[in-house]
């Protein structure tokens, strides 16, 4: 391309994020607990760093159902069928904010529900500029593919986030 698309990646290796609401099924350190190690899996592989911030941040992550606030169009629709959607980054202020369908299960540690981390883990890599896989093992396919206790990335996902923020120094 002759130019660079703006608002497809994040044009520092520091990206903040908050929480702008919280799920009512998991106490609220679970949750936190949960996002972190989302986060984790995408900054093992690059450069990036993320931090909590306090008022204005690059990623708000929220818990809604059905219209939550970003349009009819991006409606939730009950347990099961969609479970979270992100954006992709960008200057405007719904760029990389992330959102998960409060009418699913959300839990922690056990096969029963929708596992939190492995969900945040997927909307994470749209809100740092990743499409969808056609690979259907990687995290970033367009489908839920079940709890996974030892859950990482896969080589497609590795490849895909590192064609975006270089590889991390020296390794
Ligand atoms: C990848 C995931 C973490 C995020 C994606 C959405 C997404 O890409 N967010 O960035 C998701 O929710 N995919 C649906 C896709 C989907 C599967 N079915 C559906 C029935 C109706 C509507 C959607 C679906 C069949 C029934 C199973 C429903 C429960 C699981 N749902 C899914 O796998
Ligand atoms: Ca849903
Ligand atoms: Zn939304
Ligand atoms: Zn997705």
């Amino acid at each position: 391309l002759a130019y660079h698309a703006p608002g497809f990646k994040w044009e520092q290796n520091q990206v903040s994020y908050k929480f702008t609401s919280y799920s009512r099924q998991l106490p609220g350190s679970v949750q936190t607990n949960a996002i972190s190690k989302a986060f984790r899996k995408w900054s093992d592989v690059t450069p990036l760093t993320f931090r909590t911030g306090r008022d204005k941040v690059n990623i708000d992550i929220g818990f809604g159902r059905r219209e939550h606030g970003d349009g009819v169009g991006n409606a939730f629709d009950g347990r099961g069928g969609t479970l979270a959607h992100a954006f992709f980054p960008g200057s405007q202020p719904i760029a990389g904010d992330t959102h998960f369908d409060e009418d699913e299960q959300w839990t922690m540690g056990t096969d029963r529900g929708t596992n939190l981390e492995i969900v945040a883990a997927h909307e994470f890599g749209h809100a740092l500029g990743l499409g969808h896989s056609s690979n259907p093992k990687a995290l970033m396919a367009p489908y839920y593919q079940g709890y996974d206790p030892n859950f990482k990335l896969h080589q497609d996902d590795i490849d895909g986030i590192q064609s975006l923020y270089d590889r991390q120094e020296g390794h």
